[in-house]
């Protein structure tokens, strides 16, 4: 009789909905983390990020307030006492996941786990317990949602830089600082630390940033940049990076121009974690740094799965969840709920947000003739202030059918109005469906129902 229904390792966004929902179902589930309940959103990534965001704001705000009357004077800000408050919260969410999983029933191990055999754990020592002396348990069925890491380019002077991790605990905001990635991450810390008033220089390999969303959505980021304070390096990787003092470095790029700095940043993307799980030893398959999975998120190995981040497949905290849920519930109730994940909404946190559902207008124009409807303004808001900033929004609609499948937004707000459109877009909804939908004035949001006539049809390209 093994000791567990289910072992899960890692109590991140994607173990920990999964164990939830087992206990809650009668199984009897276990955990082992490493290094902090709650993973890398809790922890590292989205939670964290976003209250940096917030704290980025500010000056902006400050000078918007003047804009609308008020007698506003910016003082510093103070680098050290947000740190606090932040880690503070951080903390106490921290607590919360872990008082959550404990109070579902599910028993908790702190420690690295790895794999004996297909049913048996090991967990040994780790960041959160160095000295812990390695326990064996069983399990019926295992679990792996041990999340990512960052990566670091292999380049000379590699080492000096840092990645997302550490950038949640600088000692001192730097003054000056050197992004190198235009993904997620480097987007987003770009518009923090240039926020913060930090001098930003930020390195990407291709012509335009973040990859993979709209080409338009990227073009308008890519000329919002500047106008930011942030000088882009387009089209250039680092080749190595020197030290040349505390806390100075000259970053030299492919094309021989030279960066000095405060700080280097690698946000060069995210690999999955599978070293020393020992998946070899037990034979579960690996694809391109990822454990392979079915769409039941099925290894390889009758009695182990795998969830989030760890298979590489959408990398964001909802999805890790509703993997998680679902897994959870097709074990242990037999009707697992379903989700849209090819409507997956995604947003970026820069100071002007972007965010996106469904079809890029590259990818629908592969597959059918399409009606592409754009609207770009100066919204309300910004009239007073002076500032020439504008929302861009964007429709991608099926010509035959009418299908409204891509919706792209850059502007205040849109991740928030995002959240609403996918709705429609995974109900299937037509533009007409759109067209009917009485607006709410006055705000930007109401642009996405008065987008009347297409700024131009494109004709399929497949
Ligand atoms: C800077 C940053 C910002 C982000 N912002 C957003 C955002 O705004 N919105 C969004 O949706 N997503 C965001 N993400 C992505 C999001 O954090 C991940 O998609 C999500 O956390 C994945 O969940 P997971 O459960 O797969 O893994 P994780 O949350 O990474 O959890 C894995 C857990 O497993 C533990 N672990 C690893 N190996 C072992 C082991 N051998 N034994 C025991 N424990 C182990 C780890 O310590 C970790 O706690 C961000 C990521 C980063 C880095
Ligand atoms: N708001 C969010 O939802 C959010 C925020 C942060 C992270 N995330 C998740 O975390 C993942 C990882 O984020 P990320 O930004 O690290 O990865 P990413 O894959 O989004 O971007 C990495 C970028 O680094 C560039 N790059 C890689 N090596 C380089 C080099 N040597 N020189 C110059 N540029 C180089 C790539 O071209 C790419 O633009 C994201 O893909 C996303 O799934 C989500």
């Amino acid at each position: 009789m093994p000791d567990f229904d289910v072992f899960v390792i890692g109590a991140g966004s994607g173990g920990v909905r999964f164990a939830r929902i087992a206990a809650q179902n009668g199984a009897k589930v276990a955990v082992a983390e490493s290094r902090h309940w709650g993973g890398t959103c809790v922890n590292l990534g989205c939670v964290p990020k976003k209250l940096m965001v917030y704290a980025s704001e500010g000056a902006e705000a400050a000078e918007d307030a003047r804009a609308y009357g008020w007698d506003v004077q910016l003082g510093a800000h103070d680098w050290s006492r947000f740190i606090a408050a932040k880690d503070k919260e951080i903390e106490r969410l921290d607590g919360i996941y872990k008082s959550m999983l404990g109070k579902a029933g599910v028993e908790l191990f702190v420690g690295r786990a790895r794999l004996i055999d297909p049913n048996t754990i090991e967990i040994g020592p780790g960041p959160l317990d160095e000295q812990a002396e390695p326990r064996r348990v069983t399990a019926k069925r295992i679990v792996i949602a041990t999340g990512g890491r960052p990566t670091r380019p292999p380049i000379e002077g590699a080492e000096h830089a840092i990645i997302s991790d550490e950038a949640f605990h600088l000692k001192d905001r730097p003054e000056r600082i050197c992004i190198i990635g235009g993904g997620y991450i480097g987007i987003e810390f770009a518009g923090i630390f240039a926020g913060l008033g930090s001098k930003v220089d930020l390195v990407f390999r291709q012509d335009l940033p973040l990859r993979g969303f709209d080409r338009e959505l990227r073009e308008k980021l890519h000329e919002a940049l500047p106008h930011h304070g942030i000088a882009v390096h387009a089209g250039q990787s680092p080749e190595r990076i020197e030290k040349l003092g505390e806390g100075h470095y000259r970053v030299s790029l492919g094309n021989g121009e030279t960066i000095e700095t405060d700080c280097v940043f690698f946000a060069t993307g995210r690999k999955p974690n599978i070293d020393g799980l020992g998946l070899d030893g037990v034979g579960v398959a690996v694809k391109d740094g990822a454990i392979a999975v079915d769409d039941q998120s099925a290894t390889n190995l009758e009695n182990i799965y795998a969830i989030g981040d760890v298979t590489d497949r959408i990398n964001l905290t909802p999805v890790a969840i509703a993997e998680g849920h679902i897994l959870a519930e097709a074990l242990y109730t037999g009707h697992a709920r379903s989700w849209s994940f090819e409507t997956t909404p995604k947003a970026v946190f820069f100071s002007e947000p972007l965010a996106s559902v469904g079809l890029t207008e590259e990818e629908a124009a592969e597959k059918a003739d399409i009606e592409v409807f754009t609207a770009s303004f100066r919204p309300l808001r910004q009239t007073l202030i002076g500032r020439e900033r504008k929302a861009f929004m964007k429709l991608v609609v099926e010509r035959e059918s009418q299908k409204v499948v891509g919706a792209h937004m850059m502007g205040d707000a849109s991740a928030e109005m995002m959240q609403g459109i996918a709705i429609a877009i995974t109900a299937g909804l037509k533009k007409i469906d759109f067209d009917r939908t009485i607006g709410i004035h006055p705000t930007t949001a109401e642009e996405f129902v008065t987008m009347r006539s297409p700024t131009r049809q494109v004709a399929r390209k497949g």
